[in-house]
């Protein structure tokens, strides 16, 4: 059995419960092999390479598995053709910048390899996406929000600032700091709002249109105790002693007293259209409040989220000025009016008109508990590329009726124009352009459907390698698995050393206990038994060893391109012959139903953001892990520490007033700017917030070998580059207790230990949340943050 093989044939939970201490890589010839093998290569090397040791030579054999070839050819680079001191490029931790995986540190072989002589192109023949072309290495589809850089994004450092930024930054603070000087000192250049005295001269640098502030305080921590409801126009040369100026929030807050909107300060964007000197400071009244992301400082009070929300107070205030309902007051005079025409502009600028819906406090869990429910399930399609998933699941929702004739129709002639007709099914799935025309799947579709038993989400996953990380994705929100094979002649045998395994390993690795296996296209080879049972015998040995109790593994024979054994029974002689079980739905139907975190903290992934709505500007979606929520509800966002609140809710697509953990949601949010958000952040209660953190121990199962070394770690949505900082000890599989020798300097396939990995950035992370390791386009470990 090759490396590769043994390895997919690991699992996390079944390895570190079964593990009996040994080790699978012994070979006590070690010692003897690298003796022969200094010799050999001796022997070999020119006269001239006498300054060459005997460590540099075990070094190069250990890492060449002895392979004298190899490690004449790389002593002769590394020793003799270059001058001295750039022999060794070695990487901060002591470690060479070549082979970082397998190299070992310091030179002194405390490990024991193989004895045969080593091949990498042999030892790596499947595994394929060691060759990926860097062409084609494009795996995580970007958000499309802005992230980091100008516009803040989520970067923990400072983010850049482009010259052009930061000479109109600094042209600004000029002027600014001249105005100052001219003036008595208290005028903002923004203060005031006219839309007709444009002539009354040119006020620029205003300080909401600086290169912002927000910029200059990168600081992503949530100012819990700290965040006041903000007075945000109140900068420190005006603001009244007891407002102290907070340092670490993101928000450039503008605030409006809504009993005085004559005092009313404009939005940043406002204030650069229609600016003016002649303005007066605001009032600091107690009806002062607070629309987000204005430059300024917060008055001091105690709750954050105490009071009327901004939101509430700002449509109060525009409703009734714009209807003149107010009644009470005095008539309007002509600045008065101009204020209400600016508030007016402002609202249709969208700049704040998100009303805030008060909660209802309901009792989430009573109301759950009182409700009819339907299991709930969301399940990962995986599999090689091409098994036929797309097309399975397309037919799945066209014969549930869930997709119409005459979308299947449109989709049929649209592919036969592209030459694809027999994708047509796939495309139900496959919306994006690029999966069309490359007939491949690149992102993680979401589909439901229901049964009378369960409301079911699809999670199509992407089979490409390429594509691994939106597998991950995908697999981190699964109850279950579909595991589609393909079983026509050739097909089956090479997803077996393609992604078949990887992928069943994966979703084991994250916690998926149940999978069924599709066993597809057997139209192709005429509904053969004896493929079936063959497929079946194979991949049951395999998931078995991987870590899946027979009792969770279901087979059931298939086509989804004709829909035999999908929805409906088949019909075909051939299979009916030999097999009466049940369909793929009657089998996804009988999942047992999930069970849910309702009273741990709130955490929501958000899996995807949609912008730009009418009535909702700003949406989420993702999968409640662990929790409740209802509308009003404030949440935190993590890493940004930004506050903001449930305006709306929708469950499955329907509008809700509640959901809770295992429900897939949609949330429209208010109070937050898009960019303090992107996918893989966690929305979270902000009384009990996810930490964010920069690094963290876990124990890992090795799948390859492992190093300190540059790995992406991978949760869910979240993927963050990293290094794994240091390999603490191994891990007995038994007993989990450390063993060995204190911090080895290479962890082997099948082995399990602990390391700590230092993140690149800051990220919302607590345990036990299931991580996976990748380098280099590989999964090279998988485990559970401690
Ligand atoms: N004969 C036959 N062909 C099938 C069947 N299912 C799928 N196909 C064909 O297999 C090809 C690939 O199907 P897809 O559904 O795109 O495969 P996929 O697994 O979703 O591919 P990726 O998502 O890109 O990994 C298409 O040409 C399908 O028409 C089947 O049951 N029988």
């Amino acid at each position: 059995m090759s490396r590769h093989k043994l390895v997919k044939n690991l699992d996390l939970d079944d390895e570190m419960d079964d593990y009996d201490g040994g080790d699978d890589y012994a070979d006590d010839d070690t010692e003897e092999n690298l003796r022969l093998g200094t010799i050999r290569v001796r022997e070999e090397l020119p006269e001239a390479s006498g300054h060459i040791t005997d460590r540099q030579i075990q070094d190069a054999l250990w890492h060449y598995y002895y392979d004298v070839d190899k490690s004449v050819a790389y002593l002769i680079k590394e020793y003799m053709a270059k001058p001295k001191k750039e022999q060794k490029k070695k990487v901060a931790g002591g470690f060479y910048l070549f082979f970082p995986t397998l190299q070992v540190h310091g030179g002194e072989l405390s490990s024991k390899a193989c004895s045969k002589p080593f091949s990498f192109a042999e030892f790596f023949k499947d595994t394929p996406w060691l060759n990926v072309p860097p062409e084609r290495q494009a795996v995580f589809i970007a958000p499309l929000y802005p992230r980091g850089g100008l516009l803040g994004g989520s970067s923990d450092g400072a983010p850049k600032m482009s010259k052009l930024q930061a000479l109109a930054a600094a042209r600004k603070k000029k002027a600014q700091e001249q105005k100052a000087s001219e003036s008595s000192g208290v005028e903002k250049p923004m203060a005031g709002l006219s839309l007709n005295e444009s002539a009354s001269g040119p006020s620029v640098g205003s300080e909401a249109t600086e290169p912002s502030s927000a910029l200059k305080q990168p600081s992503r921590r949530f100012p819990l105790l700290k965040r006041k409801d903000s007075k945000p126009h109140e900068k420190s040369q005006k603001a009244p002693p007891h407002v102290e100026k907070e340092p670490e929030t993101n928000d450039i807050p503008m605030s409006i007293s809504p009993g005085d909107l004559d005092q009313a300060e404009p939005s940043a964007f406002a204030s650069t259209m229609f600016n003016s000197r002649d303005r007066s400071p605001p009032k600091h009244s107690a009806n002062l409040f607070t629309l987000p992301y204005a430059a300024t400082a917060t008055p001091a009070t105690t709750d954050p989220f105490a009071g009327p929300s901004p939101d509430d107070v700002v449509t109060a205030a525009q409703s009734k000025v714009a209807s003149g309902k107010g009644g009470k007051g005095p008539p309007k005079t002509s600045v008065e009016k101009k204020t209400d025409q600016i508030a007016n502009g402002v609202e249709a600028l969208k700049i704040d008109d998100t009303p805030k819906v008060t909660s209802k406090n309901l009792d989430v869990l009573k109301e759950f508990e009182q409700k009819e429910k339907k299991n709930e399930a969301n399940f990962v399609v995986i599999g090689h590329v091409d098994a036929g998933k797309s097309t399975l699941m397309g037919r799945l929702l066209y014969d549930l009726k869930v997709v119409d004739q005459r979308t299947i129709d449109r989709y049929r002639k649209e592919a036969e124009k592209m030459g694809k007709s027999s994708f047509a099914l796939a495309w139900v799935l496959d919306q994006g352009t690029e999966e069309r025309t490359r007939g491949v799947t690149i992102d993680i579709a979401m589909n439901k459907f229901s049964t009378n038993k369960t409301n079911f989400t699809i999670l199509d996953a992407p089979g490409h390698r390429d594509f691994i990380p939106n597998m991950i994705a995908g697999a981190s929100q699964a109850d279950f698995a579909v595991l589609v094979i393909d079983a026509s002649t050739g097909s089956f045998e090479s997803g077996l050393k393609g992604q078949t395994k990887e992928h069943a390993l994966l979703v084991r690795s994250m916690g998926v206990s149940r999978i069924i296996i599709a066993v597809n296209k057997l139209d192709t080879v005429a509904w053969s038994q004896e493929r079936f049972d063959e497929i079946s015998q194979q991949v049951s040995a395999f998931l078995t060893s991987a870590g899946f109790l027979p009792k969770n593994v279901a087979f059931i024979p298939c086509s989804g391109l004709h829909g035999d054994n999908i929805v409906r029974k088949s019909t075909e002689p051939g299979l009916t012959s030999w097999y009466n079980g049940p369909t793929l739905v009657e089998e996804l139907d009988n999942s047992e139903p999930i069970t849910r975190a309702l009273t741990r903290p709130l955490r929501i992934t958000i899996g995807d953001i949609f912008r730009g709505g009418v009535q909702n500007p700003l949406s989420i979606s993702g999968r409640i892990e662990s929790g409740s929520l209802q509308t009003g509800d404030a949440l935190l966002a993590q890493p940004a520490g930004e506050k903001c609140f449930i305006k709306a809710l929708e469950v499955d697509s329907e509008p809700a007033d509640w959901a809770v953990a295992g429900q897939n949601v949609t949330i429209h949010l208010s109070d937050i700017d898009p960019i303090h958000l992107k996918v893989g952040d966690v929305l979270c209660s902000p009384t009990s917030p996810i930490k964010i953190i920069k690094e963290f121990t876990a124990k890992v199962l090795a799948f390859e070998f492992l190093t300190p070394m540059q790995i992406d770690v991978h949760r869910g949505r979240l993927h963050t580059p990293g290094r794994i900082r240091e390999i603490v000890s191994l891990l007995d599989k038994g007993s989990g207790a450390p063993t060995g020798k204190k911090r080895p300097r290479i962890v082997k396939p099948a082995q399990l230990a602990r390391v700590i990995v230092e993140l690149e950035a800051a990220v919302p992370l607590e345990a036990p949340a299931r991580v996976v390791l990748r380098s280099n386009g590989a999964t090279v470990a998988a485990g559970l943050l401690e």
